[in-house]
């Protein structure tokens, strides 16, 4: 906690305990205290069994938690000090909800945040008023909030079932997480688990709760409970529109067209779950307090418009409250009086516009969510034997098999190995290969659509069955041709060229054809030559359209000459990158944290070019990516597979890279 952190807990404090005192003071009698004459505060457990004939309360959920407390304090305390126990209980509620927020609020926005939840004049007279019974309400699912931030998923899972039952209201907040696990690759193994301990632990609760008569009367026919659940509008007929169940459904609907969910979008959607019920229900003080801290965290995120919205949303609700309990309104069987209908619209629309903008800059302005809600598109260009499908695949290793749909170059080849068509065209010339559909599978991915792809077996050299790709957040075109069409080259975000050393490449593919792909040394060497000409006018120009040029040399020269059978060459990595970001960074980690050979230098055109050499460990790339890209593992869906030597670090690069067009679509860069 900072200085300032710990300057607002303090003069908080202080007013909360005032707040104390004078509820303990005025006992009732004045602002007519509630709390003090509730059943449930009989002080005596008996009590809190009975049937309650008189008019329905909302405090019976919170009552299951606070009832033996209090029950037991005024037993052997006495009356007062059971008294000062809620209150001292409601405290405690108060700030573990303050703790909370200090760790899931991003660092930039916890001053801001807390102050607007230490202060809020609607936990104040909560304090005051119910004696801070309703603090129940928001601390369980804040306490989800935090596990799941910090990633203990039994334990929020545990906290968001008991948020359901204390409120059932918040029965959304269980789905919501399920589909937090369900979309994201990396923790959907861990769906069902996660929704069976939710599920579990609320279906107890609620039972302990409903098997007590008064607290059943009191949870489901409480305003809070039963107000939304039976708004509805009255059609012509005589059926009535159910507005819960359309609210239910339109905010799982869109929590599930999301798709992915990461914890800023969790939050978020939690938030609208629990505002929707205020907009349904603006005169309910419970819904308010269930709100309040999570909308102070979107105040204190979107700054001064949320803050301002967020300001009018709190003292609303707190003068129409104020004026309820001065009886100058009722709120249950609201008066159409002016004043009544002036306080009840200014929380009605500050929480609607507060809802409105949760919903607009929590999840669709997202950090997270543009980052994912467009594939990040990849063309990797260059000859035959460059590295094409090897770095397609790193790239599959880095951000999980499932994020990536790939198409490849090689599907789209106009015919088998034998056909008579390959004594006129070389692979390389452009007319053969079906580029207009390799260019329209790329652009139905690009649009979330599936493709029927084209398969060329290299074993058989034949075309086999077409296979189905299906569209995910990162797209890879590799080939030959992957940087030849203008406009394929418009919609990748990132265009890398392998434009190998010529020496090196032979090597390799020649190494590769004959083992993978069933070719004679010799046959191989005299189709490259018959290619020579294709590779002037079709490959190499296409090195002008790529962004990052990655050139694999051997480190001695010379070295290849001496067989194709020499073991595995070492290699210096040149990776050239033209978008002018610097990659010092990257250099960095590179000496700092896997201990090889990195140089960057600038030409006189303004790139920067990388120089590496050395052979990192996959753990040593891990370390360096750790702190290369901090928020990697919210991003990515699986835990990367990292690779020894250069590999890991054209990883690396693709890495940074990856995180620059991230940046550029948020305007961030
Ligand atoms: N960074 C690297 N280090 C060592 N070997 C590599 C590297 N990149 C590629 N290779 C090897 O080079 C050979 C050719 O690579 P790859 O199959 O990826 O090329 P390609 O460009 O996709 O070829 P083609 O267009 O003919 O399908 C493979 O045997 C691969 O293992
Ligand atoms: O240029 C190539 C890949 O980029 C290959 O030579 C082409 O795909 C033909 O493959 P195969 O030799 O297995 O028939």
């Amino acid at each position: 906690m900072t200085k300032n952190q710990l300057a607002i807990f303090s003069i908080g404090l202080l007013i909360k305990a005032i707040v104390c005192s004078l509820a303990l003071y005025f006992s009732g009698n004045y602002l007519g205290l509630k709390w003090l004459n509730e059943p449930i505060f009989d002080f005596q457990l008996g009590q809190i069994l009975r049937p309650i004939e008189t008019e329905s309360s909302n405090y019976a959920p919170g009552a299951v938690f606070f009832a033996p407390l209090v029950s037991i304090g005024s037993f052997i305390l006495g009356e007062v000090p059971a008294r000062v126990l809620v209150l001292a209980n409601a405290l405690l509620c108060d700030s573990l909800i303050y703790y909370i927020l200090l760790r899931i609020v991003p660092v930039e926005n916890r001053t801001a945040t807390l102050s607007a939840y230490w202060f809020s004049p609607i936990m104040l007279w909560c304090l005051y008023r119910n004696g801070g019974l309703d603090y129940l309400y928001p601390v369980l699912p804040a306490a989800g909030f935090y596990f799941a931030k910090s990633q203990e998923y039994k334990k929020a899972a545990i906290f968001f079932g008991l948020a359901a039952a204390a409120m059932p209201l918040n029965v959304l907040l269980i789905p919501i997480f399920g589909l937090y696990f369900y979309g994201r690759g990396r923790r959907r193994h861990l769906t069902n688990q996660i929704m069976i301990i939710c599920c579990i632990t609320s279906l107890a609760a609620s039972a302990a709760i409903a098997v007590q008569p008064a607290l059943r009367i009191l949870l489901y026919q409480g305003l809070t409970v039963a107000g939304p659940l039976s708004m509805s509008i009255k059609t012509s007929t005589q059926y009535e529109i159910l507005l819960f169940p359309i609210f239910c459904f339109l905010l799982l609907f869109a929590a599930w067209r999301i798709q992915r969910l990461n914890f800023d979008l969790l939050l978020g959607l939690g938030t609208l779950a629990m505002t929707g019920f205020l907009v349904l229900l603006p005169w309910s003080l419970s819904l308010a307090v269930l709100a309040a801290p999570f909308l102070a965290a979107h105040a204190g995120k979107s700054l001064r418009s949320g803050m301002v919205l967020y300001v009018v949303f709190s003292f609303s609700v707190t003068i129409l409250q104020i004026l309820a309990a001065l009886n100058f309104i009722d709120l249950v069987s609201v008066t159409p009086r002016v004043t009544a209908s002036v306080a009840i619209t200014t929380v009605l629309v500050s929480s609607t516009a507060l809802f409105i903008q949760v919903a607009r800059r929590s999840i669709s302005r997202s950090y997270f969510f543009q980052a994912t809600r467009r594939p990040i598109v990849v063309g990797i260009g260059g000859d035959s034997g460059a590295g094409k499908d090897t770095l397609a695949s790193l790239i599959t290793d880095l951000v999980g098999s499932s994020a990536v749909a790939h198409v490849s170059g090689d599907d789209y080849h106009l015919w088998d190995r034998h056909r008579p068509m390959w004594r006129a065209l070389t692979h390389l010339d452009p007319r053969a290969n079906d580029l207009a559909r390799y260019e329209s599978d790329v652009a139905k991915l690009v649009d979330r659509r599936y493709i029927l792809a084209p398969h060329y077996d290299h074993s058989k050299g034949q075309m086999t069955k077409p296979f189905r790709v299906n569209p995910s957040e990162f797209v890879v075109a590799s080939g030959l041709h992957a940087l030849w069409s203008p406009s394929l080259n418009q919609i990748y975000d990132l265009k890398f060229f392998l434009d190998i050393d010529e020496d090196l490449r032979r090597f390799l593919k020649v190494r590769r054809d004959t083992s993978v792909r069933g070719h004679s040394v010799e046959a191989i060497l005299a189709s490259m030559d018959r290619r020579a000409e294709d590779r002037a006018l079709y490959i190499e120009p296409q090195i002008q359209k790529a962004d990052i040029i990655l050139k694999l040399e051997p480190r001695v020269k010379g070295f290849l000459i001496r067989g194709y059978e020499a073991s595995e060459p070492a290699l210096r990595l040149i990776a050239n990158i033209r978008s002018g970001v610097s990659v010092g960074e990257l250099t960095q980690c590179l000496i700092a944290y896997c201990d090889i050979f990195a140089l960057q230098n600038y030409n006189g055109s303004g790139d920067c070019e990388l120089v590496v050499e050395g052979e990192p460990s996959a753990e040593d790339i891990g370390v360096a990516a750790a702190n290369l890209a901090p928020e990697l593992t919210d991003f990515l869906q699986g835990s990367p597979i990292w690779r020894p030597g250069l590999r890991g670090v054209m990883q690396l690069i693709v890495l940074t890279q990856i995180d620059r067009v991230r940046l550029e679509r948020l305007g961030k860069s």
